[in-house]
Parts: C-alpha cells; sequence; structure tokens
C-alpha cells in the first residue's frame, strides 16, 4: 500500500521530509504541499511531482491524501493537527505539538474523541540508533536504577530571533522528551541555573543555561543549553544507574592523524547528526499509517513536554523550582 502524504510547511524541515518522503521512504508518495510561501510551495511540490494547494483546509480535505505532515511554524501546528485529527486522518506533527499546553490538551481530547491514536510528534531522539541502544541498556537492568542523567545540548549559533525561553522550548524539549522515554519516568521539577554569559550572544539572550530535572521515580537530571558554542552541534548524554552508566556515542567520522596531531571533526548542525534517525522516524510513521496502528511519541507526550518547557521557562524567570504540574495519564495514553 502507499500512503499519500500531504505536507503543510515547505520550510528547511518541511523540504527535508519532503526529499525523505520521496527518495529514501518506502511506502510513500508526497501529494500535495502547501506554505504561506506559496512560492516556495509551488517550487517544493513541483521538484517531486506533486501539487501546491492554497492552504492546510485544502490539504487536509483532498481526496487523495491519506495522512498530514505538518512542518509549519510551531504556532501554526495546533490548528492543522486539530483540523486533520477532525477528519479523521493521521498525522505527523514536528515539534512542538503545540506552543501551549492548553492547545496540547485540546488535540489530546480531540483525538481521545476520535477514539484511536492519529498524532505523532516529531521526537527523532527515539529513533537514534544510539539513543534505542541506550534504552535497551537501561530497560534490561544492565546499570541498575537510573540515578542521574547528564545531557548537553549545543548548537554552533542561532540567529538573532532566538530568545532564553527557546532554550528550553525549543531546543531542551528534545532532552525532555528523550529522558522520559529513557527512563520511562515523568518529569515532576524544573530549576535553572545561569552561568556567566558567553560573549557570542546576542544581548537579549541567557546563554548557557543549565536545567535540573526531577523525575517522580527521584532520579536527577542535568541539562546544560548551549546555543552559541561556536565549535559544532553537540549532544551529549549519559545515564548513570546504581551499578553503572551507558553513554550515547559520538557519531562515527573519521580521525585524521596529521602534522603530529589526530583529531575526529564535529558535525555541525541537527541534520547531519539525526539523519538517520529522521529516516527511521518517518519511515516508521508510515509504516504505522499503512498498517492502521499510530505509534511513537504521541500528543501525550507533546502535552508533557509542553507543560515541562513552560515550568523550565518559568524556573528561569523566578529563579525558584516550580512543579511542572503535569496531569495524570488518561489509559488512552497508557
Ligand atoms: N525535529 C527536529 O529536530 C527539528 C529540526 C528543525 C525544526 N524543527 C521544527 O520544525 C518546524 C519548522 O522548522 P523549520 O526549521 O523548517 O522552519 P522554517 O522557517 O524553515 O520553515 C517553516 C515553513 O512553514 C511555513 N509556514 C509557517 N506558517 C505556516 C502555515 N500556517 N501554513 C503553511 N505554511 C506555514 C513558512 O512559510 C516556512 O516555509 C518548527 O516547529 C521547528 O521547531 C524540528
Ligand atoms: O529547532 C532546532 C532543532 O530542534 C534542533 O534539533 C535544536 O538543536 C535547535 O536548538 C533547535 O533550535
Amino acid at each position: 500500500m502507499t500512503v499519500n502524504v500531504g505536507v503543510i510547511g515547505a520550510g528547511m524541515i518541511g523540504a527535508d521530509h519532503i526529499r525523505r518522503l520521496t527518495t529514501v521512504v518506502s511506502g510513500a508518495r508526497v501529494r500535495a504541499v502547501t506554505d504561506i510561501d506559496a512560492a516556495r510551495a509551488a517550487a517544493v511540490a513541483d521538484s517531486v511531482g506533486a501539487r501546491a494547494l492554497p492552504g492546510d483546509t485544502e490539504v487536509i480535505g483532498a481526496g487523495d491524501v491519506d495522512a498530514v505532515l505538518v512542518a509549519s511554524w510551531g504556532a501554526a501546528h495546533a490548528e492543522s493537527v486539530l483540523a486533520a485529527v477532525a477528519a479523521g486522518k493521521p498525522v505527523f506533527c514536528e515539534k512542538p505539538l503545540a506552543t501551549t499546553a492548553e492547545d496540547c490538551l485540546r488535540i489530546v481530547d480531540a483525538e481521545q474523541r476520535h477514539g484511536r491514536r492519529l498524532v505523532q510528534v516529531g521526537f527523532m531522539r527515539r529513533y537514534d540508533p544510539g539513543y534505542r541502544e541506550m534504552k535497551r541498556v537501561i530497560d534490561a537492568g544492565d546499570i541498575g536504577t537510573p540515578l542521574m542523567v547528564h545531557c548537553a545540548h549545543r548548537n554552533a549559533t542561532v540567529p538573532e530571533s532566538y530568545h532564553s525561553a527557546m532554550a528550553a522550548h525549543d531546543t531542551a524539549i528534545h532532552e525532555i522528551d528523550a529522558v522520559r522515554w529513557l527512563l520511562s519516568d515523568e518529569i515532576v521539577s524544573a530549576q535553572v541555573l545561569t552561568p556567566r554569559r558567553t560573549a557570542h550572544r546576542f544581548e537579549h539572550l541567557q546563554d548557557p543555561q543549565i536545567m535540573l530535572f526531577e523525575t517522580a521515580g527521584g532520579a536527577r537530571v542535568d541539562v546544560e543549553v548551549f546555543v552559541n558554542c561556536q565549535y559544532g552541534y553537540d549532544i551529549q548524554c549519559e545515564a548513570v544507574g546504581e551499578t553503572g552508566t551507558v553513554r550515547l556515542p559520538d557519531p562515527a567520522q573519521p580521525a585524521v592523524r596529521t602534522a603530529g596531531r589526530s583529531a575526529t571533526p564535529v558535525l555541525q548542525d541537527w541534520k547531519e547528526r539525526f539523519t538517520v534517525a529522521y529516516d527511521v522516524e518517518i519511515q516508521e510513521w508510515v509504516d504505522s499509517v499503512a498498517a492502521g496502528a499510530a505509534g511513537g511519541p504521541g500528543s501525550w507526550d507533546g502535552y508533557a513536554a509542553a507543560m515541562i518547557s513552560d515550568a523550565t521557562v518559568e524556573a528561569l524567570r523566578s529563579g525558584r523550582i516550580v512543579g511542572t504540574g503535569i496531569k495524570a495519564r488518561p489509559d488512552f495514553y497508557a
């Protein structure tokens, strides 16, 4: 069976997913594309033999679109996802599911009213081979009960539009989801420490930030977010258990020895670092749509991540430890 996909948002990652659906993933075909930049939608649609449509309503309603991929700006996600759920179509939504926890809950409620899961959220770390191996080791009990997780999320630079709250909402949201998934545990509180700021930043930005989380089970998590580190895209994660540790491997890169030195390149952006994860993520999404059974991170995970990142931003503002206040998980999302 071929899954016919309609794509909303053909920017950096939307265009990349369209390429992936067309040339990497099997069992899918992009039929329709929309973007508020109509010229962009037309160019991207044309490059894969799809048609450009005026808006998300037309894409979701198209008779030849079985499933929808949302890769517009975060603030536009909720309305497109709600419309897809109302139409009963499976929808893959890039992170964040929505920019407010209230909107995430609207999606959670709509999906439950529909009666079965339709939504997958783009938390691609869960599809990265290194993270998957960490999860296997932790679940097998090989390091004993996990006590601590140490993470670092470093970007070489960010644009001037990036502001301090985005360190949680846009960047650490990946670690927030990954840690909940790795530990099968929920994050109950957040705190933020603010080191001396790097000089390589815009004046309005607190960079770096050290986020401290506590889980319901009592594990402690620290996440360094440093989005102007200059040297590359560097993702680190180590879980420490009662009897051992497990650490995320760096992506395989050739070690070059020359002029009396040995050096290993550091990747420069998320596209390169998580290529395999994106490929596996979108393939598994297409397979789940074909099988009629949504899987992977869902709207509940999108809601929990929104509550935790909101608490983190409040912790940064207030200097206090802030409870995440996540509701009890409905059986529907067990
Ligand atoms: N999973 C990841 O690692 C990852 C990486 C990058 C971006 N993202 C997420 O993907 C989303 C897009 O990011 P990007 O870097 O591609 O941004 P981008 O600005 O390059 O692209 C977004 C596109 O959406 C279009 N758009 C905005 N509102 C729209 C609407 N209402 N209807 C149709 N099109 C609309 C814009 O014109 C633009 O072309 C963001 O939510 C971002 O957080 C996820
Ligand atoms: O939207 C991007 C993306 O999610 C990247 O994976 C992350 O490293 C960046 O910090 C963020 O701005």
